[in-house]
């Protein structure tokens, strides 16, 4: 799926609304993964050492929604997934398939090597034995690994900016949905940003709930020689493109990012986390 294409997207072929995503995808050819996994999933962003840290809060965000039992079904998507699987140690335990998705053959294929457990992929066991601490049954990582690794069964081309972000619909609508520094860093725009949060609730069943964690004011970020323009949202912005896409919204926390993550990799002031819900329709 190239996601270039105007073909579908709602937007007039020629219109700057569709210049400006199809810019936004151009952009993404030069991401590199590896360089985006070292400017924020290792140190000094991967501090592990006080709960104040941005990576204990997040995975306790995760960990907490999970641990109340609402959330659970047969399977979940995970949009935008990029390199990374941290997003998905929670939610392993609560659903038989989960389904990872990126706009970049280069992440995929990433994922897919971390899954086959192949030589020189990303050790993400520090987020895991993390994560199993917290959730506090005494689970071996190990344990944990194997298991998010025989659950993640599709990793599925997607772009957020088309009707049908996956192509096809999918065969059953996901019981839950998980996004993490997505949306806000693949929309030029708070519309693009709001239309496409609309598209991707086309894949999430009613009554379904939505794990949405993103950036707060963050205007562009680096991976390699790639420079990402990221649509600046506050909390207000994105709770009014949630109501707007027909969610309720459980739970809001924010993170303030502190002076010494903040290291040039992007300009990011905050991280949100919102546990919504989609409601159906009446
Ligand atoms: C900032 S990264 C987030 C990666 C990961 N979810 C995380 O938490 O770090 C944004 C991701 O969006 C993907 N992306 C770019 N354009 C997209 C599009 N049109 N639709 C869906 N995903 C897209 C990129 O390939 C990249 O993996
Ligand atoms: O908050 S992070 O430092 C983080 C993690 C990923 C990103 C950003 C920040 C900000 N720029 C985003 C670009 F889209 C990507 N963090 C990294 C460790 S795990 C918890 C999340």
């Amino acid at each position: 799926m190239s996601g270039h294409g105007a073909e579908g997207s709602g937007w007039p072929a020629s219109s700057p609304a569709m210049s400006s995503i199809t810019a936004v995808g151009e952009s993404y050819q030069k991401f590199n993964p590896r360089a985006y996994l070292q400017n924020n999933y290792m140190p000094p962003r991967a501090d592990f050492t006080s709960e104040d840290c941005v990576v204990p809060w997040k995975l306790r965000c995760l960990a907490e929604a999970f641990a109340t039992g609402e959330i659970h079904g047969h399977t979940l998507i995970d949009i935008g997934s990029g390199p990374t699987i941290y997003q998905l140690l929670s939610a392993c335990d609560h659903f038989e398939e989960i389904i990872a998705t990126d706009y970049l053959e280069v992440n995929r294929e990433v994922l897919r090597q971390w899954v086959q457990d192949k030589m020189d992929v990303f050790d993400w066991s520090p987020y895991i034995k993390h994560v199993c601490k917290i959730e506090g049954r005494g689970e071996q990582w190990k344990e944990k690994e194997q298991k998010l690794r025989e659950k993640l069964r599709q990793i599925l081309p997607i772009d957020v900016h088309q009707p049908n972000p996956v192509g096809s619909p999918l065969r059953q609508l996901a019981d839950a949905m998980v996004s993490t520094f997505c949306l806000e860093a693949v929309s030029p725009d708070r519309l693009s940003f709001e239309q496409a949060l609309q598209n991707i609730t086309s894949l999430l069943k009613p009554g379904g709930h939505f794990l949405l964690i993103g950036a707060l004011e963050e205007s562009f970020y680096l991976a390699g020689e790639a420079k990402l323009s990221v649509v600046p949202v506050s909390e207000a912005d994105v709770k009014e493109a949630l109501t707007k896409s027909g969610y309720k919204i459980h739970d809001f926390r924010s993170y303030i990012m502190p002076p010494g993550l903040k290291i040039g990799v992007d300009d990011v002031s905050g991280v949100f986390f919102v546990h919504a819900q989609k409601q159906p329709v009446v």
